[in-house]
């Protein structure tokens, strides 16, 4: 990086990107809420171990090797998230 217009124009291509992690953030808790109702429904725990492995594994094959733990990590709090989301949703529904 050379000067500060270079630092500026590389924060606006991290804000167009962090607008569209957003976006589709966004888009996936909305599907993970209809996953905790069905859950609910058919008496089903909100943890599901195997799933999450399956998507961690995924994450880290679909990803350059020097990014695999960092892929990784952020795959896993945003399910950790995704599980918040859904007790969330159960208890309002109750
Ligand atoms: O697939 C599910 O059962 C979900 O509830 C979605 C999800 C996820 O965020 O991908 C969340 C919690 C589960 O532990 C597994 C996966």
């Amino acid at each position: 990086m050379e000067n500060k217009s270079d630092l500026t124009a590389l924060r606006a291509a991290i804000d167009e990107i962090d607008r569209q992690l957003l976006d589709l953030f966004c888009q996936r808790m909305e599907v993970v809420a209809q996953v905790g109702l069905y859950k609910k429904a058919q008496g089903l725990p909100v943890l599901h171990p195997a799933r999450e492995q399956e998507i961690l594994e995924r994450v880290r094959h679909n990803c350059p090797d020097e990014m695999g733990d960092y892929a990784s990590d952020y795959f896993a709090q945003m399910m950790r998230i995704s599980r918040e989301y859904q007790q969330h949703i159960l208890k309002g529904e109750q």
